[in-house]
């Protein structure tokens, strides 16, 4: 390949030389930055990898991004395709594969200025839900091209409710075909990615019709463009949907069908099957089909969501200490923006957010690609928790993401409304998040479900017995509670196991309250339905606090794994610590609502929060108190 990873790219030439206040805060750093980088990318040699990739992508012309913010909505759709066509030009000369590392760099490499969706969802939806066969048959055309995909499940009537899809699938055993039919106006597909102008080929989700019966969602491989002249088919009516907040270069479409047959073959039928008489038979849980959507979902987080707020905090971090205005002490030169405590505390909670989400990210991973593994197998026990997981970490971090975009977007005056700042591409991109792959709130309500199911059976199995039968992420539901928060002075804010019994706490409390809350309904008369209908607000802040808990003690258990690198732990956990003071600060309320905090330890919390500011600053000396936790026989409060 011969690509020097020594090569500085233009951006690095800028910021590395020609800049003296950032030299000089380069120089202040108190730790290895290229250990942290290898753990960040989970090891040295992913490191290589990615720089080599992404030197191949930033010096690559064809894929630069220098005129993007000038053009029309038709030159950025059409130079998305370019570059689109041109990665797999360079996967397939390099040998990258589709779902490898090296394209997932790419791809993050360009997240936030441009994202490719062709064959992404439609690839995941695939592979979970599709045969051997037919992900080697359909998979392959996906290669190089030969077919364009879009993933075609939301309907102008419906994105949310699944059971409430029109379009139908009926099968006819006479020809072994389904018909594929949009039979009202409300059916017409509306919003898929790359159907408006660009796909070949739709992955239908419809209602299947069999047997006499309606079967529900299944997904149905249609072809609706022809591989000739990319006209629409006989049946097709198939457009672009219009101008949208952002994503100008992807065409958002609509698409009707009018009675399209297509072959037995083209129903994925991993967990389904119609036979050639038109038996069906089911072979996994009710809601298996529903498995892409579990699977994009966390594919989000990670592939796209998450990168959009690193670079935000990359970009107004740096801003903020180049930018100077006003002066701190009358005498002094005008300071960087950066050593104004409000500006640290607009940017550090989001620099230490991205850091727990980024660790955060990999727990969840690790649990998805276990179950995942095994529902693919037809184990389908972990599925509920899996669903409930994924739903709720998408919801909550792409708010999060899109809430903390528009921060250090703020965070960076007049600069930070230009287009060539590139904040405001990023806050709109990372917006568009918090609605597709289901819509946010919709989503918590998933999680929620699972947590007052989880919180009922630990009501009624007896004892300590009932942590064992409750699934990992939710056994504190059934531990013991801390009734008080333990903290006597500051520094005890700035111990993870005292942090996160408090997340913990006010978790536990706030679901058995909605718990309570949706059974008195119920005792009162109010059917099941109406009495959730009148909790889910409450429901919402219960599972915003547990996914916070989840988050924290992921952030923590990292820690643990780094004892051996103090430096880098040090630094770290300033910003776990900074991630879970931020968060019960901003959440007050709900830890002194039932005295588990006082007043006089909100003070303390805040004291401690404050000087965690100045720390990561550097402009604290650093004191040993704040890493006295780790010091031996030192209190350990049950989480
Ligand atoms: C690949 C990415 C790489 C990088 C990225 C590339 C960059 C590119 C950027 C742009 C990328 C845009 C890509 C957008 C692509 C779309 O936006 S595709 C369309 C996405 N649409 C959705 O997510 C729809 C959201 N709605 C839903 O998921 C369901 O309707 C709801 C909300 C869960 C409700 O389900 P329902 O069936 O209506 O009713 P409900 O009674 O709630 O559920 C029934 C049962 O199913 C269960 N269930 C529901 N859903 C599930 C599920 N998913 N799994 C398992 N069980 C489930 C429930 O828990 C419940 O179980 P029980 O409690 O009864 O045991
Ligand atoms: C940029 C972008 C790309 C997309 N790409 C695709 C794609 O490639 N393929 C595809 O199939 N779809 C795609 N979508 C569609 C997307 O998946 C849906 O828009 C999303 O699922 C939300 O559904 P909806 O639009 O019907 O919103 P609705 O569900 O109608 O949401 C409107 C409001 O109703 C509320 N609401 C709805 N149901 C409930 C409930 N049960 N309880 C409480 N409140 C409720 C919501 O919280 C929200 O506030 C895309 C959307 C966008 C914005």
């Amino acid at each position: 390949m011969g690509t020097p990873v020594h090569r500085v790219s233009m951006r690095d030439a800028w910021s590395r030389h020609v800049n003296p206040d950032m030299e000089s805060e380069r120089r202040k750093q108190s730790f290895d930055v290229e250990r942290l980088t290898s753990i960040l990318d989970g090891g040295a040699q992913n490191t290589e990898l990615r720089r080599r990739v992404e030197n191949i992508i930033h010096s690559d012309p064809e894929l630069s991004i220098k005129d993007i913010y000038f053009m029309s909505q038709n030159e950025r759709y059409e130079n998305a395709i370019r570059k689109a066509v041109h990665i797999n030009m360079i996967a397939r000369r390099l040998g990258w594969l589709q779902d490898g590392p090296e394209l997932t760099y790419a791809y993050r490499a360009l997240a936030g200025d441009l994202s490719f969706n062709i064959h992404k969802v439609f690839l995941k939806a695939l592979g979970s839900l599709g045969t051997t066969e037919q992900i080697a048959k359909w998979g392959e055309l996906c290669q190089d091209f030969q077919i364009i995909t879009t993933y075609a499940q939301t309907e102008l009537g419906h994105g949310t409710y699944l059971q409430g899809l029109e379009t139908e699938a009926t099968y006819d055993p006479a020809t072994q075909e389904f018909v594929i039919h949009s039979p009202t106006l409300t059916a017409t597909k509306w919003w898929p990615g790359d159907m408006g102008r660009t796909a070949t080929h739709a992955l239908v989700l419809a209602q299947l019709i069999c047997s006499g019966a309606q079967q529900g969602m299944h997904a149905f491989m249609v072809p609706i463009r022809s591989l000739r002249d990319h006209s629409p088919l006989p049946g097709i009516t198939v457009g672009d949907i219009g101008p949208k907040m952002d994503f100008d270069h992807t065409d958002n479409g609509f698409l009707r069908l009018d009675h399209v047959r297509v072959p037995r073959e083209n129903m994925l039928s991993r967990f389904a099957q119609v036979l050639p008489d038109g038996t069906y038979t089911k072979l996994g849980a009710a809601q298996s089909n529903y498995l892409s959507m579990v699977v994009v979902r966390v594919s989000l987080l990670l592939g796209e969501i998450l990168p959009i707020l690193q670079k935000a905090c990359v970009i107004a971090t740096r801003y903020s200490v180049v930018r100077r205005q006003s002066r701190l002490q009358p005498s002094d030169p005008e300071a960087k923006i950066l050593d104004y405590q409000t500006q640290q505390q607009k940017l550090f909670p989001q620099l230490a957010m991205a850091y727990a989400f980024h660790f955060g990210a990999f727990h969840i991973l690790e649990f998805f690609q276990q179950a995942y593994s095994a529902i693919l197998e037809g184990d389908f026990s972990s599925l509920p928790e899996l669903h409930a997981l994924s739903a709720g970490m998408k919801a909550m971090v792409s708010d999060a993401c899109t809430q903390g975009a528009e921060m250090c977007r703020r965070a960076c005056g007049g600069h930070g409304f230009s287009k060539l700042s590139g904040l405001p591409s990023l806050v709109t991109k990372v917006t568009a998040s918090c609605t597709y792959e289901g819509e946010n709130t919709v989503l918590y309500l998933q999680m929620a479900r699972f947590l007052v199911n989880n919180c009922l059976q630990a009501q009624m199995s007896s004892g300590s017995t009932s942590q064992r039968s409750l699934p990992q992420s939710v056994t504190y539901l059934a531990a013991p509670v801390l009734a008080r928060c333990p903290a006597q002075k500051a520094a005890d804010f700035l111990c993870p196991d005292l942090y996160i019994a408090a997340w913990a706490h006010v978790a536990a409390k706030l679901i058995k309250d909605s718990v309570h809350h949706l059974q008195a309904l119920m005792q009162s008369g109010m059917n099941r339905p109406e009495a959730w209908n009148q909790t889910t607000f409450q429901l919402l802040q219960a599972t915003k606090a547990h996914c916070c808990y989840i988050m924290v003690k992921s952030f923590a258990q990292k820690l643990e794994e780094l004892k051996h690198e103090p430096a880098i732990q040090q630094v770290l956990k300033r910003l776990c610590d900074l991630y879970a003071l931020h968060g019960l600060l901003t959440n007050s309320g709900d830890f002194l609502h039932d005295g588990f905090l006082s007043g006089a330890q909100v003070d303390m919390a805040r004291t401690s929060y404050l000087d965690l500011l100045s720390l990561i600053r550097g402009t604290l000396p650093t004191r040993n108190t704040y890493d006295h936790c780790y010091k031996a026989g030192e209190p350990s409060y049950e989480a």
